[in-house]
């Protein structure tokens, strides 16, 4: 694992509001010694406007406008410099969006956190900054309706009640395991172009 991750990637945490994308990417990117993003506050800062006030005056439409185009910027930031982690903490509605997807995936990994709809409730529910969680039946609806898109993430990690330190160790195992099965399909890959046909 140590091997592995010895190395520099751009990670993007993906997941439904609550899941810990923000907290767990603050500590993963201080685990790795990397540095940290979080795509809701570089709008914030980009807009100068918070997120329940774009979401007030331009509708989520304008808001998703606005987070695709604030993504990119990042994602431009990021290809920049290859030397160290870089960790992002995407919003809850970022991988949802096709073009996102696409973007994310050209330049780094995607890693989306499972809990279920039951834990996030207790953390979210009353929670005031976010304008997509309604009421607990829509937050529910909308849950189940974003899982196939999170599902297209490069990796899945079962974090469910664990408190995020301990997410932390298993996201840092998973990302070990899917590098090292990523560069065994380049070595396979490489093995092959080199045989004589
Ligand atoms: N693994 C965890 N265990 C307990 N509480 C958590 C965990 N992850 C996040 N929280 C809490 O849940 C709330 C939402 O976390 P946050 O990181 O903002 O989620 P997201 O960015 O995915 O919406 C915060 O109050 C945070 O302290
Ligand atoms: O689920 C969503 O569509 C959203 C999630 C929020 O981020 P968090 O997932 O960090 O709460 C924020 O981007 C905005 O309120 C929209
Ligand atoms: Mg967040």
């Amino acid at each position: 694992m140590r091997t592995a991750l010895n190395t520099s990637g751009i990670v993007f945490l993906v997941g439904f509001m609550g899941c810990g994308k923000t907290t767990i990417g603050q500590r993963l990117a201080k685990r790795l010694g990397g540095c940290f993003i979080d795509l809701d506050e570089r709008i914030t800062q980009s807009t100068g406007r918070a997120i329940p006030e774009l979401f007030q005056q331009e509708g989520e439409a304008g808001f998703r406008q606005v987070e695709q185009a604030v993504l990119r910027q990042v994602c431009a930031e990021l290809a920049q410099d290859p030397t160290r982690w870089q960790i992002v903490a995407l919003g809850g509605g970022t991988f949802t969006v096709a073009e996102n997807r696409a973007d994310i995936r050209r330049i780094g990994c995607s890693i989306w956190l499972d809990v279920p709809f039951e834990v996030l409730a207790t953390r979210i529910a009353g929670d005031g900054s976010r304008p997509l969680w309604k009421s607990l039946a829509d937050a529910q609806k909308l849950y189940e309706s974003r899982r196939a898109a999170y599902a297209q993430a490069d990796i899945g990690v079962l974090v469910g009640a664990s408190p995020p330190g301990e997410a932390v160790e298993a996201i840092l195992h998973a990302l070990a395991l899917w590098m090292g099965s990523q560069n065994n399909v380049r070595n396979n890959l490489n093995d092959l172009t080199e045989q004589p046909l």
